[in-house]
């Protein structure tokens, strides 16, 4: 007899206005599977999972069902929770200011059958079963704002399987495990092995292949709206083989050619940089030199790309480009700017995005005094800009017009980038630029970068990916444990995860010019 499946959505289509962004897609997950749903940015997999949780309403001839029962379309939130679906979003959902009890609580605290009030005794109890049962060394009790990343991910877990029988339910994973270090991954791995052990089944969404490779049981493709490939098993599988599903064509490399010239011109120094977490920190970057910032995640360097760019001001440290010096103690964006640096960060939405604004709007406001005003005569500038930028990043929408709300997270991420590669500033700091953008999509803004950096422009590379730096940092500073600044060049991601994990793996030297 056929198993009944966990999730099954059929013919599941769904049409903005006249674009239709899903088209009769089907989605199989089984008892106790981890299954992938993967697919290029804008493919429509939020869009699925929105509809999953009832927060788009399908196209008519759907069809959904939790273990065997039909949901009514569109679903309605309690109807899902009550069949046991539950979703762990990107930013985890957590609360600070509360413990972790009211975290796991929220949405579904029990109330006390004569006061009415919530039972916390009930709540405490309920936290402290769902955190034992996953083996979470933590009290329903302990404030959420101090735990780190990797307790955060278990509280989030916890909440979502606060309703669920063990062995029962499906937990929607919605690029969760983004925020986690490297060394923890494979912790979360396994109590996430252990949840599916039980018979729960995980639907995990993720552009990070080499972990769908590693934690999925299969895999599903969604291209242009459309399922590529339905439920493939992983074993046997390669990166490429999924990247050739996702795009229909296979990813080249980044090939960085000419790497390690010498950069004898300086296009901007920081000096002495000092914060809670930094001490001193001195380096420059080259024109036309892409250089890297890396470090164990927590360790402070992160910060760097908001303290030199005016979005945090440091204790100390001046910043000095071909326009003059700045005390960065006493700066602002608008001073940094002023001065020729600028920052792509990495939380677009909050910090670099109109998002009632369209695409091309976006791009233009870091430019629109340096291209005259009145405003209509940049008018058409902008819209060139914004042409030029949609083709060269790829960026999928239906036309420069389109608000940056409509369009998927890795597509907004491609119209931060090209925001501020249209200012060419003297020095560029880029903090996580390939966040959530798929493997073509990556490529693509690798390539814009050196690109950059090929118009004269100094590049600052902040980030954590040892194949972003890699592939295109001519050196890589890597922020070791006493705060020092030691300097690699390499082209092997390998050697540059070895750096940030190891002390002794380096040869010395933080300003690099001579
Ligand atoms: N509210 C909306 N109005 C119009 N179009 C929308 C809306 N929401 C999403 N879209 C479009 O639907 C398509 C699919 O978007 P979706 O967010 O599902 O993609 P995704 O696969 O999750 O991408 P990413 O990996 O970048 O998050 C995109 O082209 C997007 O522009």
């Amino acid at each position: 007899m056929a198993t009944t499946m966990r999730l099954e959505a059929r013919h599941v289509s769904k049409t903005f206005g006249s674009t239709t962004v899903l088209r009769d897609a089907s989605l199989e997950v089984a008892p106790g599977e981890i299954h992938a749903l993967i697919g290029q940015n804008g493919s429509g997999k939020s869009t699925l999972v929105k509809i999953l949780t009832g927060y788009h309403a399908p196209d008519a001839g759907a069809t959904i069902s939790v273990d065997g029962q039909d949901l009514d379309l569109p679903v309605r939130w309690a109807d899902a929770t009550d069949a046991g679906v539950s979703v762990v979003h990107q930013d985890l959902g957590l609360l600070d200011h509360l413990s972790v009890s009211e975290n796991i609580g929220i949405g579904g605290f029990p109330y006390h059958r004569v006061t009415r009030r919530i039972d916390w005794k009930a709540q405490d109890a309920a936290a402290r079963r769902v955190l034992d049962r996953l083996d979470v060394p933590i009290k329903p009790k302990d404030p959420v704002g101090p735990l780190n990343a990797m307790r955060r991910a278990e509280v989030a877990i916890a909440r979502a399987l606060r309703d669920q029988r063990p062995g029962e339910g499906l937990v929607v994973l919605d690029e969760a495990t983004r925020s986690l270090p490297r060394e923890e991954l494979r912790r979360f791995h396994e109590l996430l092995r252990k949840v599916v052990a039980e018979g729960t089944s995980i639907l995990m969404v993720s552009h990070n292949l080499e972990e769908v490779l590693e934690l999925a049981d299969r895999v599903t493709v969604l291209r242009d709206g459309a399922v590529a490939a339905a439920g493939l098993p992983t074993d046997g599988l390669t990166e490429h083989d999924l990247a050739r599903h996702m795009l229909g064509k296979t990813v080249e490399a980044v090939g960085r050619e000419e790497r390690g010239t010498c950069h004898t011109e300086v296009a901007a120094r920081v000096d002495g940089l000092c914060s809670d977490t930094l001490d001193g920190l001195t380096f420059e970057v080259g024109r036309g030199e892409v250089v890297g910032l890396t470090g164990l995640p927590g360790s402070g360097f992160e910060a760097v790309a908001q303290l030199i760019t005016g979005g945090r001001r440091p204790d100390g440290g001046v910043l000095t480009t071909a326009v003059g010096s700045l005390d960065l103690s006493k700066a602002d964006v608008a001073s940094c700017m002023r001065l020729g640096a600028a920052l792509v960060p990495e939380k677009r939405i909050l910090e670099g995005l109109a998002v009632e604004l369209s695409i091309r709007d976006n791009i233009a406001i870091p430019s629109i005094r340096r291209r005259g005003r009145p405003w209509h005569v940049a008018r058409r500038w902008q819209e060139d800009e914004a042409r030029s930028s949609i083709r060269r990043l790829g960026i999928r929408s239906r036309s420069p017009h389109m608000l940056i709300k409509e369009l998927s997270g890795g597509n907004q991420q491609k119209v931060l980038f090209a925001k501020w590669l249209s200012v060419e500033p003297d020095l560029l700091v880029l903090h996580e630029p390939t966040q959530a953008v798929d493997v073509g999509a990556r490529v693509d803004i690798l390539r814009a970068i050196l690109e950059t950096a090929g118009r004269g422009v100094g590049v600052l590379l902040v980030s954590i990916e040892p194949s972003d730096l890699a592939e295109v940092c001519d050196r890589i500073l890597v922020h070791g444990h006493g705060g020092e600044l030691r300097e690699l060049r390499t082209a092997d991601p390998d050697e540059v995860l070895h750096a940030i994990y190891s002390e002794s793996a380096l040869t010395a030297g933080g300003t690099p010019h001579e």
